[in-house]
């Protein structure tokens, strides 16, 4: 369990996170979202102690990261996508680490196993691709068997297998009854993974919700097809109903379910050739939450660079 209350970091002017409260509960997966600069990587860092709040707190398992006895025990986190870049072998790597914290070295050997990684245990770490750098941070932070695991990009630059590897792997951890907070920017990865969703904007909490609540709260839209489809729009017409055009042939209507728009085709005699429900998916739902709150933002849209290049 990870609960912030009032927390605050401020670097000189700059506010990163501006007094949030938010509770991360054992037995789910919780996604951490939020443009860049929202201050994700902050608050992780403070919830580790890497990094002290200016103002408010946040315990872990009831204390502040530092007040415990034996923090590796109750938190395991991987903060950095960076390989470590260092001579000695993954197992050397590991056992280093479980011998300053005072973990058993038979731990190494679990944790090894655990994270897939027996294959290439003996190699150097500063030859690991991107992914086994990933799987070794892993082995790291569950080398205290913490109840809290703290991920911070860790599907960043992974392939298809590491990435359905990571999801199950903290499904299965959270299954346990163990708590887990996970950033990520690839939205699709964490409709898939997460249970519930805290997004932040600006330092600010702006949604904190369960995935269902969240994707929930876009709207659904009916898009369809049809060789006539001018008059199917005409016939829909009416007012809390939007009929938007998207192609010669294809229309999207909010406001009037599936059923009903197939009825009023068939009442002007026009063949309809798709009828299809959408339900808005996460990333829509965080599009609409961010909106505003996007701290670096392009104004060209990819349509009009490419257009600009083509007419230089
Ligand atoms: N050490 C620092 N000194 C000054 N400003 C900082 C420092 N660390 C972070 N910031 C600023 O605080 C804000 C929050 O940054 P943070 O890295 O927490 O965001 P983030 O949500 O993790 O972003 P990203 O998705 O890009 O990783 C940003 O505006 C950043 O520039």
């Amino acid at each position: 369990m990870i609960e912030a209350t009032s927390l605050t970091k401020r670097y000189g002017a700059k506010t990163a996170v501006d007094s949030i409260d938010f509770a991360v509960r054992p037995g789910q997966v919780t996604g951490f979202l939020g443009p860049n600069g929202a201050g994700k990587s902050t608050t992780m860092r403070m919830i580790v102690g890497l990094d002290r709040p200016s103002a408010g707190r946040v315990l872990v398992n009831g204390k502040p990261y530092a007040e415990h006895a034996a923090p590796l025990r109750e938190v395991g986190a991987l903060l950095e996508a960076k390989a470590v870049h260092t001579g000695r072998s993954a197992r050397n790597h590991l056992r280093s680490i479980a011998a300053t914290h005072g973990i058993p070295r038979r731990r190494v050997d679990e944790v090894i196993d655990l994270t897939g990684l027996h294959s290439v245990a003996g190699k150097r770490v500063g030859g690991f691709s991107l992914g086994m750098g990933q799987r070794l941070g892993l082995a790291a932070a569950l080398l205290g068997d913490p109840a809290t695991l703290i991920l911070d990009e860790p599907v960043n630059g992974l392939d298809p297998e590491g990435v359905l590897w990571v999801r199950g792997f903290v499904r299965q951890f959270a299954a346990q009854g163990r708590t887990v907070l996970l950033s990520s920017h690839l939205m699709s990865e964490m409709a898939l993974t997460a249970d519930h969703i805290i997004v932040l904007g600006k330092g600010r909490v702006i949604a904190n919700a369960t995935v269902a609540e969240i994707v929930g709260s876009t709207q659904t839209f009916v898009r369809v097809r049809s060789p006539r489809i001018d008059e199917v729009a005409r016939r829909l017409t009416q007012p809390d109903v939007t009929v938007t055009s998207v192609d010669a042939d294809v229309i999207e209507v909010r406001g009037l379910p599936a059923d009903v728009i197939g009825d009023a085709a068939l009442s002007v005699g026009v063949a309809l050739h798709e009828l299809t429900t959408v339900q808005g998916s996460l990333e829509d739902a965080y599009m609409n939450l961010t909106r505003d709150e996007v701290e670096y933002r392009t104004t060209v849209t990819p349509d009009a660079a490419l257009a600009e290049g083509i007419a230089r």
